[in-house]
């Protein structure tokens, strides 16, 4: 969904709002800076980068104010994720003039011009795939790959880490399994933009399948036959944090942080971290991370017991990766069966605590604090 939604924002920020370009040939007494405003139109067509939502939202309010002058629509309701944060930007620039939106958004195109553009941050994605699988020397590595979104989560990448999980599993060449991140971040955790674009059954049926995903999605880990290893880049924000607790080893960069605002975001736990959390860290610290959001730091969450070792940034990627070479060297049915022994108890109840978090969340994907809290996102207005 979320793929979908860059998709169509990239297209042309005015095509996704719908505007006809013949509708800006009004007057030739404007004839410069209209002149200037139809090339700054056609200079967005032509960037090679998505701008991000935040400059869309602009471009899309100047647009609006510059051709129609202030805001006097109906507020779009709640649910209406995508039209109410474009009505929110929009309402937000008040009786600023037509002639003075125009400009500004000549100036804001202009500072997104291709000049600009390579002056920029560049991705250093090695692929266009947002998961990226590689296998060597019994290590299956699964990197998220969306480093200029913080490796957030679409449901396309739910659909693929599980995928790979279930393969991993039942091929024999692969010892042991670790998730990582590529670039600076470990993941921002689900993609919030996964909830904004509604099929027909609207916001219940995203809340319905996104429900049965996440339980399928954290079925997988606990049912995960083999060593499973995170290495912990950067920082990790909700259900990367979560899953952690359902991994067998978690290596983490001094530089990582452990993040689960869920109710800052009107959301509850998942990942099975309402029964694991209070396990690995005893209900207070638990309660202080799942409820309040305290974010942890590695030190402090390998204090916990969250994380099984910190390393210093400089030296991570090549320690981490000599001590995963050397396990997955070890005798491979020894460590199954050793992680079947020290699992197998818990299975049936972390099946159980499952089901219960994926329906609780199914009712708060629908809740007014939910939503609230996403459209924030998406405007900009607050940051966690
Ligand atoms: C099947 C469904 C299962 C659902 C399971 C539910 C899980 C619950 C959770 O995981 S809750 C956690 C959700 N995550 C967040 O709330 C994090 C939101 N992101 C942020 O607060 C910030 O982006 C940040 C603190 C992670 C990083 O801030 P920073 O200022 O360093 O960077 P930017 O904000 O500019 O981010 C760069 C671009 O990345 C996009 N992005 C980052 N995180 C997410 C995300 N989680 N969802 C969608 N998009 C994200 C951000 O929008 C920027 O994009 P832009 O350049 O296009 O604006």
């Amino acid at each position: 969904m979320a793929a979908r939604l860059v998709r169509r924002w990239c297209l042309s920020p005015l095509q996704v709002v719908g505007f006809p370009v013949v509708q800006l040939h009004t007057s030739r007494t404007m004839r410069a800076s209209q002149k200037d405003f139809e090339n700054a139109m056609n200079q967005v067509k032509l960037l090679k980068k998505d701008p991000g939502n935040e400059v869309k939202l602009k471009l899309y309010a100047l647009y609006k104010q510059a051709t129609e002058g202030p805001c006097n629509m109906p507020k779009p309701g709640m649910l209406d994720f995508i039209n109410k944060a474009k009505w929110d930007a929009w309402n937000a620039i008040g009786s600023l003039p037509k002639e003075t939106a125009r400009k500004n958004y000549v100036d804001l195109v202009s500072s997104l011009s291709p000049s600009s553009e390579s002056s920029g941050r560049v991705d250093k994605e090695p692929g266009s795939e947002s998961v990226v699988i590689t296998s060597e020397d019994g290590i299956t590595k699964i990197m998220l790959n969306r480093p200029a979104q913080k490796n957030a989560i679409t449901i396309q990448m739910y659909q693929e880490i599980l995928s790979a999980l279930e393969a991993t599993s039942k091929d024999d060449n692969s010892v042991i399994t670790v998730l990582t991140g590529n670039g600076d971040y470990y993941s921002s955790g689900n993609d919030l933009t996964n909830f904004t674009n509604l099929p027909p059954g609207g916001i219940e049926e995203v809340a319905k399948t996104g429900s049965i995903l996440l339980r399928d999605f954290v079925d997988c880990f606990i049912d995960f036959p083999k060593p499973l290893i995170a290495v912990v880049n950067g920082p990790a924000v909700g259900i990367a944090v979560t899953l952690l607790g359902l991994f067998d080893a978690v290596y983490a960069s001094d530089r990582a942080t452990f993040h689960t605002p869920f109710t800052q975001l009107g959301q509850t736990a998942e990942g099975c971290s309402s029964y694991t959390f209070p396990k690995i860290m005893g209900p207070a610290k638990a309660i202080e991370m799942l409820i309040f959001g305290k974010k942890l730091t590695a030190h402090e969450a390998c204090a916990q017991g969250l994380v099984t070792e910190v390393f210093p940034d400089s030296t991570f990627q090549k320690e981490v990766w000599a001590r995963l070479k050397a396990y997955a060297k070890l005798p491979p049915n020894a460590m199954r069966i050793s992680k079947e022994l020290i699992r197998h108890n818990e299975k049936e109840k972390l099946h159980a605590v499952n089901a219960e978090e994926s329906t609780a969340l199914q009712g708060r994907w629908l809740s007014e604090e939910c939503m609230n809290a996403i459209i924030n996102f998406l405007s900009r207005k607050s940051k966690l």
